[in-house]
């Protein structure tokens, strides 16, 4: 396996929480308030995607006040996204899908990336570049908890985190998987709740969703 000097590796990550909310932060002063909500239900490992405005500022907020979740950068889709995630302070970074150059430019850094990939053949070029730890995406759109069993023969030591389209009534499925280590989903952090300030719905959706497990 080739080594990286990443600040963390994403196993790490992986075993930290088995849900990673994926959130969708339209105003700045919300985010805080939402890593904090969740964070007091019980789950630290954020992603923030890079699909608002005020995204990467939220990541340097988070990081900087809410020390007890490990915040990551999502919807990275080239090497700028990477470089602008990282300077703004994430963790770790998460792709949709993944390009060989952004595959590499990544491993060369410091910030550990968890690639996207919806086939075996993309699970293998981040394979012969040193990858072990993938997002499955979307996953219930590519074969979802089936598609993950077929995976796990010629894959077995590949770590996998599937994401989109999974569901409260889905995630347990996921979960009971042997090569699944941990789900992303927005349903944890909904835009609503968000939009009515109601954190403490926000904590009490991860705390239901944990104990479920
Ligand atoms: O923006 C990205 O980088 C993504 O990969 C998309 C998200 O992971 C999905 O949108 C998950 O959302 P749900 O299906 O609503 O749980």
């Amino acid at each position: 396996m080739s080594k990286n000097n990443w600040s963390l590796q994403p196993q790490d990550i992986f075993n930290r929480s088995p849900i990673v909310p994926v959130m969708v932060i339209n105003k700045i002063e919300d985010a805080v308030p939402l890593a904090k909500a969740l964070v007091a239900g019980g789950i630290s490992v954020l992603e923030v995607t890079l699909r608002t405005p005020c995204a990467l500022e939220a990541i340097t907020k988070i990081a900087e006040e809410v020390p007890d979740a490990l915040v990551g950068a999502g919807t990275i889709l080239n090497e700028e996204q990477l470089q602008q995630a990282v300077d703004a302070g994430a963790q770790f970074v998460i792709t949709p899908g993944a390009t060989p150059s952004l595959l590499k430019a990544a491993m060369e850094g410091t910030v550990p990336l968890i690639p996207g990939v919806a086939s075996i053949s993309e699970v293998m070029t981040g394979m012969s570049l040193g990858y072990t730890n993938f997002k499955f995406f979307p996953a219930e759109a590519s074969g979802g908890v089936n598609a993950l069993k077929a995976f796990s023969g010629p894959l077995a030591d590949i770590r996998f985190c599937p994401t989109g389209g999974i569901t409260p009534s889905s995630y347990k499925d996921y979960l009971a998987l042997k090569n699944v280590d941990c789900i992303g989903g927005s349903w944890i952090a909904p835009t609503d709740a968000m939009e009515q300030g109601d954190w403490s719905r926000i904590t009490q959706l991860c705390k239901e969703a944990i104990s479920g497990i």
